[in-house]
C-alpha cells in the first residue's frame, strides 16, 4: 500500500457520509490515524463498536488537534457551530473541508471562523442514499461519483490538489464551481427531487379515499422510488431547504409553471403536447446513461437501464 496521504484525519460527524469516509480512508490507507468526533455519545459509541476509527471523542477540539485534514460531515445548519467550536484547535497548515449539500450558506457560516493559515476548501460529494447514521455508510459510496469543490478566491492550489487527490483515491471525479452556481445546479438535480418526493408521499398519505394500506399494497415502482427519497433524513433535508432557500424557491417557481402547463394539456386533451414533452424528457435519461453515469443510486443491486429484461 502506498504512503498515507495524511498523518491524521479528523472526521467531525460520523453518519452516512462520515462513516463512509472512515471506511474508505481505512481501506485505502489514506491516513495513519483516524480521529472521530460527534456530538452524540451513543452515535460515537456505535462508531467505536464498528471500529471506524483509531480514537473517539465527543470533544471536537481534542479530535481535530494535530489533524492535517478535518472533514466536517454534519447537517448544513450545524456547520457554523462546528466551525466556532473547532477553530482555535485547528493546526496551522491543516486542510478544513466539509461535505454539505449546500455551499454558499456553509461558506458564510464557517469561513469567518477559520484561522489564517488553515486552508478551508468547501466540498460536496454527489453521493448518498436515503439512509443515515454510522451503520449506513460503506466504503464504495464515492466510487465513480462527482465531488464538487467551491474554492474561495484565495484558496491555495497546493492544498486544493492534495484534497483532490484524497477524493480521487476515494474513487471520485473532481469538479470545481462557484458556490452560487453549485447551489442553483443542486437545487434542480437533487433538492427539488427530494422536495417533490416528500410532497407526493405526503399527498398520498393525506388521501382519505385511498387508505394507507392501499398505498402500500398497490404502490407501483414509480411511487416506491418517491418513497425512497421521502425516507431521507428529516434533519438533513430541513437544513438543505432552509440553507438553499433562494435557489430552491427559484426552481420551485419554474417547476410550478411547467406543472401548470402540463395540467392544462391534460385538461384540454392536448395529446400532441403531452407526447412531445414525454419524448423530450425520455432523452434526458438516455443521455445520463450515455455519459456513463449509473442511473440507480442507492445500493449494490444497481440494475442498469440497459437490462430491462431483469425488470
Ligand atoms: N445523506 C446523503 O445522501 C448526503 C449528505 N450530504 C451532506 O453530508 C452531511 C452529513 O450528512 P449525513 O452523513 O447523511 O447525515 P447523518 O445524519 O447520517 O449524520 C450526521 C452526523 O452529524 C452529527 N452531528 C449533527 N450535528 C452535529 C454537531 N453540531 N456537531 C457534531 N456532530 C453533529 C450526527 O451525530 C451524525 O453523526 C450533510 O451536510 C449533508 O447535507 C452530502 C452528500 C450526500
Ligand atoms: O439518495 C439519493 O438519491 C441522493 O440523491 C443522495 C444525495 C443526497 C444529497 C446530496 O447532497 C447528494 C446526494
Amino acid at each position: 500500500m502506498s504512503d498515507p496521504l495524511f498523518e491524521k484525519i479528523a472526521l467531525v460527524g460520523i453518519g452516512l457520509i462520515g462513516s463512509s469516509l472512515a471506511r474508505v480512508i481505512r481501506r485505502e490507507g489514506l491516513a495513519r490515524h483516524i480521529a472521530i468526533t460527534t456530538r452524540s455519545a451513543p452515535t460515537l459509541a456505535r462508531a467505536e463498536e464498528l471500529g471506524l476509527g483509531d480514537s473517539y471523542s465527543t470533544d471536537a477540539k481534542a479530535a481535530v488537534k494535530d489533524a492535517d485534514l478535518v472533514i466536517v460531515s454534519v447537517p448544513v445548519g450545524s456547520s457554523g457551530a462546528v466551525a466556532v467550536d473547532i477553530a482555535s484547535a485547528l493546526k496551522p497548515g491543516a486542510i478544513l473541508t466539509d461535505v454539505g449539500s449546500t455551499k454558499a450558506s456553509v461558506i458564510a457560516q464557517m469561513a469567518p471562523h477559520v484561522p489564517a493559515g488553515v486552508h478551508f476548501i468547501p466540498g460536496h460529494p454527489l453521493a448518498g442514499t436515503e439512509k443515515s447514521g454510522p451503520d449506513a455508510g460503506f466504503a464504495e459510496l464515492f466510487e465513480n461519483r462527482w465531488c464538487i469543490f467551491t474554492p474561495l478566491p484565495d484558496t491555495d492550489p497546493v492544498a486544493l490538489e492534495k484534497l483532490s487527490e484524497f477524493w480521487r483515491r476515494c474513487g471520485s471525479n473532481i469538479d470545481t464551481m462557484d458556490p452560487e452556481h453549485h447551489d442553483m445546479t443542486l437545487a434542480i438535480v437533487s433538492h427539488l427531487p427530494h422536495i417533490i418526493a416528500y410532497n407526493i408521499v405526503g399527498t398520498a398519505d393525506d388521501l382519505e379515499s385511498v387508505t394507507k394500506s392501499e398505498v402500500i399494497k398497490y404502490s407501483a415502482s414509480g411511487f416506491r422510488d418517491f418513497t425512497r427519497l421521502a425516507a431521507s433524513d428529516p434533519t438533513m433535508w430541513r437544513d438543505v431547504c432552509l440553507h438553499n432557500k433562494d435557489a430552491i424557491l427559484e426552481m420551485l417557481a419554474r417547476f410550478s409553471e411547467d406543472l401548470a402547463s402540463l395540467q392544462r394539456a391534460i385538461r384540454w386533451g392536448d395529446g400532441d403536447k403531452l407526447f412531445e414533452m414525454f419524448t423530450r424528457t425520455r432523452a434526458i435519461r438516455r443521455s445520463i446513461i450515455d455519459a456513463g453515469q449509473e442511473v440507480d443510486v442507492p445500493n449494490f443491486g444497481r440494475e442498469a437501464i440497459e437490462h430491462p429484461a431483469k425488470g
